[in-house]
């Protein structure tokens, strides 16, 4: 972590740092969470961003994303309505248990859109990893028999959506806590969801960072990987360099708002920068190692036009030289220190065996799956209580 004056020195925080209640954040509009939608930014940034393709979703698709349970389409289709193959891995049909029954096909009502995310993978080699407009699948990776948001068919794909809180939450709260007033059932079908389909590549994730930019200067960075990476501290300068030079060339003027964060990849040999996603500057962001009550009130030097004497405007211009963003990677002693021992999305996931049984193909284990994973909020919410209560 660099202090932000110019010096460049990883230093220790001890604690994780303190989220207060009452943040003095601007007002979030839908349009800024529309803007950070991937059907909004990606035409204008398609060149700097790995490849991806994106499938608008008709409402039938939406339905059955929306819907509880999971029915996967069978895996052989020349059938399109009906097919004795049994594809779902939780057959949340009628007929369960009944072998001779055919086996519904919830494809039948987006038959176009579920060949064209069948074209799409071909056409990315293979393998993709996919996404809603705002949120990827990662806390549903425990459900994929990669482990992982690898999909290599359409029903990959349901299989990961369906699962996954983050997606439902775009489905479904995108435009919660925002300033223009609770979403209606018809202002969420007008949202123009896509599915993103971005060709798999086996990502380093200890040179994915996550960057904030207040007023359009880059003031934080910090690593998205919450593990101790020791070799980054020796390129520390490098990629605050590298990144600046990324959103000073390619973001700054361009991005429709002053506030908000970006997602990076800066894959070796580290001297090209990806960009990987938007997200609002909203408390729905997760700040990593930064808390939003450092990132709203981080000072930051004042550009004055043209009105200082010759003698002040140097000095002004030498405090925004040695000015820099605030740079935050993990030593070796902090994932303890800030709780990051516990994976991420831990409260998302489930126990091993739970999983290997649910692979079996037992509908039950979905409902198990449910309740623990209601049990681990409830706790989780209870935890937050007592912190609070404190
Ligand atoms: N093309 C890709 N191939 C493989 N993995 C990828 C690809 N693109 C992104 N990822 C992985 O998926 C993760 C999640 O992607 P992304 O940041 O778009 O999701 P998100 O839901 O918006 O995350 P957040 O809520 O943290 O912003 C990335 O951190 C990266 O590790």
């Amino acid at each position: 972590m660099s202090t932000g004056q110019g010096e460049s020195v990883a230093t220790a925080v001890a604690t994780p740092p303190e989220q207060p209640k009452q943040l003095p954040f601007p007002p979030v509009t839908k349009q800024h969470i529309l803007n950070c939608s991937y059907h909004s930014w990606h035409p204008r940034y398609k060149a700097i961003t790995p490849k991806a393709r994106l499938i608008p979703l008709p409402e039938a698709f939406l339905s059955y994303l929306r819907e509880d349970g999971i029915v996967l389409p069978p895996e052989d289709n020349d059938n399109p309505e009906w097919s004795d193959a049994d594809s779902g891995i939780f057959s949340g049909a009628d007929n369960e248990g009944d072998e001779d029954a055919p086996t519904y096909d919830p494809s039948t009502h987006w038959r176009e859109t579920h060949e064209v995310i069948e074209a799409v993978i071909e056409e990315l080699g293979g393998k993709v990893a996919p996404k809603m407009n705002w949120s990827a699948p990662k806390d549903a990776t425990w459900i994929a028999a990669t482990n992982s948001m690898e999909c290599r068919t359409p029903n990959d794909i349901y299989l990961l959506l369906k699962s996954s809180d983050f997606v439902t939450h775009d489905l479904q709260h995108a435009f919660d806590d925002t300033a223009d007033g609770e979403t209606n059932m018809s202002e969420e079908i007008s949202t123009p969801y896509h599915l993103v389909l971005r060709k798999w590549i086996v990502l380093n994730p200890s040179v994915e960072f996550r960057c904030f930019v207040r007023d359009r200067k880059l003031i934080a960075i910090c690593q998205r990987d919450l593990n101790h990476f020791e070799f980054l501290f020796k390129m520390e300068d490098k990629l605050r360099q590298s990144i600046q030079e990324f959103f000073d060339g390619k973001l700054r003027d361009t991005f429709p708002d002053p506030n908000f964060t970006f997602d990076v990849y800066i894959p070796p040999p580290h001297d090209r920068v990806w960009l990987v996603d938007f997200n609002p500057w909203a408390l729905r962001t997760d700040p990593l190692l930064f808390s939003w009550m450092e990132l709203l009130t981080l000072d930051t030097p004042v550009e004055t036009q043209d009105t200082a004497s010759p003698e002040s405007e140097e000095s002004e211009d030498d405090v925004i030289d040695l000015w820099q963003p605030e740079f935050r990677l993990i030593r070796r002693d902090d994932p303890e220190a800030y709780g990051f021992a516990t994976p991420q999305y831990s409260a998302h996931k489930l126990p091993r065996d739970v999983v290997d049984a649910s692979r079996g193909g037992e509908g039950m284990m979905r409902e198990f799956a449910e309740q623990w994973k209601e049990a681990q909020r409830l706790s989780e919410q209870q935890g937050n209580e007592d912190s609070e209560n404190d």
